[in-house]
């Protein structure tokens, strides 16, 4: 069975299903890495990509910020998606491990509705106390809602362009952002931008801002680069010892004084975070 290269439901040999009702069995089997230290609460959220591979989404919680910056594991899934160039999602399972969630939280539902078949994704919804075991579509679950631009998944290219790299001491970490930076989905602001991060073994992970049409489901761009940490087996964020960000030079939203609050507060302490404009 050929295994999604950032299939992260850990230890599990499976990477591709053919009959979607076999998520059920996935989300049943409740393997979650924990990532929670907050709530305590492991939420996993599986997703089926138009290949038919199964990619994993994860809550995680950053420990000492406010919940807001936490990633659902909807999110985390998405993120996932991205960072492997699945396109398309057909179908979605959330399970948690108290039981408590059986379908996307509203949060969440609402950050879907930026991928272009959002109305069609078939969502599971189990609840052993009622007995009910369906996929529904996400329209039925967030009804009447119309969304903007939504080609989240879709390749892109922002086209930005460094203004300079002037104090740059890793020409490959400015790279993977700037690379992060144009894969950005931000249309509602304009302000696309990229994160890498490197840890104390010199490997690099990336991750983009994706920004919600409700504005504060956004997912910022530290939030998608630690989910490629997660991906890669990446336990501790204190490990992160390097980051560049990206953003545009001027820019209306401007993501460097949370980037830089969020990695003082979960990263090595000495993790210097570098700032590059684009245009
Ligand atoms: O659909 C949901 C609902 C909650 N959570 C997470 C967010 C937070 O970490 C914890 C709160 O219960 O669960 C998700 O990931 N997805
Ligand atoms: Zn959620």
């Amino acid at each position: 069975m050929a295994q999604p290269s950032k299939f992260v439901l850990i230890n599990e040999p499976y990477g591709v299903v053919s009959d979607p009702m076999d998520l059920v069995s996935l989300i049943d089997r409740k393997v979650y890495l924990r990532m929670a230290p907050i709530s305590g609460r492991h939420v996993g959220a599986v997703g089926l990509g138009f290949s038919r591979k199964v990619f994993l989404g994860i809550n995680v919680e950053l420990p000492r910020l406010p919940l807001h910056h936490s990633i659902h594991a909807e999110q985390f899934l998405v993120v996932n998606l991205m960072l492997n160039s699945e396109e398309h999602l057909t179908h979605l399972a959330v399970s948690s491990s108290d039981s408590v969630f059986h379908a996307p939280c509203g949060h969440c539902r609402q950050f879907l509705q930026e991928i272009s078949e959002a109305p069609i994704i078939q969502v599971l919804i189990k609840d052993p106390a009622l007995g009910i075991q369906e996929f529904v579509t996400l329209k039925s679950l967030l009804p009447r809602h119309s969304n903007l631009l939504p080609d989240l998944l879709q390749a892109r290219d922002n086209k930005l362009l460094l203004l300079s790299s002037e104090g740059c001491e890793d020409l490959v970490l400015l790279r993977t952002a700037l690379a992060a930076a144009n894969r950005s989905f931000a249309p509602y602001s304009k302000c696309p931008s990229g994160v890498a991060l490197k840890d104390r073994e010199g490997k690099v992970y990336r991750g983009w801002y994706i920004e919600s049409a409700a504005y504060n489901p956004s997912l910022g761009p530290v939030q998608a680069a630690l989910v490629d940490f997660v991906i890669s087996g990446g336990t501790k964020f204190e490990d992160i010892v390097e980051a560049v960000l990206v953003e545009k030079r001027d820019a209306v939203v401007s993501q460097e004084k949370t980037a830089k609050m969020i990695l003082e507060t979960i990263a090595d302490p000495k993790c210097a975070v570098k700032v590059f404009h684009c245009v």
